[in-house]
């Protein structure tokens, strides 16, 4: 694979449901996508595009098809590999936060740094609460914190070990409008720094215009690819 793909999908398909009545999720799904491009992903609630995006995450396997990201094949590993395949070199971001209950934000921010190797992990994650606004809120475990900053610790982690590649489910939906554009300027400045690739799905006309390109998905497949 070119050097320059960052994320590579050939006929990928997805199929849930039981075997007697599978449901069709995602349809031969074919995309490229360049190194440092920022796309986002468009389409009606149920088209796929969370589906899609485990999938390239590697977080769920395709029921067929092939999936590398950064040269890495998915289909030699287990789930162990992929998580290693992951580790500080893909963030994700989704719409159910997954943060760890029984620690504080800090905590949550800091320990994947400390297991992708930084020496000043608890920094770090303090840099990246304040960047995000939550400076006040580092020692709140997740109950304690509102929807909306629990969003935002959620990016402050997927951001801190300044992943090549970025995956974003809705990270702004829990926010306001204010909080919103400041998170999405955050989101864009930390994939400038790395030069990363960010995947975003949004309902936000004006978060897609602010990627290179935008894809819609429709019923499974995607209907439209504009940009680079
Ligand atoms: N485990 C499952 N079994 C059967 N169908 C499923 C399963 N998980 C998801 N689906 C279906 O797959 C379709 C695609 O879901 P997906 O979450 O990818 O859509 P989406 O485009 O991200 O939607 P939204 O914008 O509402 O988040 C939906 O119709 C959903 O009901």
């Amino acid at each position: 694979m070119a050097a320059d793909i960052a994320i590579r999908a050939r006929d990928v398909t997805l199929s849930l449901g039981t075997r007697e009545a599978p449901t069709e999720i995602l349809k031969s799904i074919d995309l490229d996508i360049a190194r440092g491009a920022s796309v986002a992903i468009l389409g009606p609630s149920g088209s796929g595009k969370s589906s899609l995006m485990a999938i390239l995450a590697g977080l769920e396997q395709a029921s067929g098809g092939t999936v590398t990201v950064a040269g890495v094949s998915y289909a030699d590993l287990d789930e162990d590999g992929l998580a290693r395949a992951r580790r500080g070199r893909i963030g994700i971001v989704l719409q159910a936060f997954h943060l760890l209950p029984t620690m504080t934000a800090l905590e949550n921010v800091a320990v994947p740094l400390e297991l992708a190797g930084a020496a000043d992990a608890f920094a770090r994650a303090e840099t990246e609460l304040h960047a995000v606004g939550l400076g006040h809120r580092m020692n709140h475990y997740p109950v304690q914190l509102s929807g909306g900053e629990q969003q935002r610790v959620a990016i402050a982690r997927a951001v801190a070990p300044r992943p090549g590649i970025l995956f974003a489910d809705e990270p702004t939906g829990n926010l306001d409008g204010a909080t919103s554009g400041a998170i999405v300027d955050l989101l864009f400045e930390r994939q400038h720094d790395a030069a990363a690739t960010l995947l975003i799905i949004t309902h936000d006309p004006k978060l897609a215009q602010r990627c290179g390109r935008v894809l819609e998905m429709r019923d499974g497949r995607i209907v439209s690819d504009t940009g680079t």
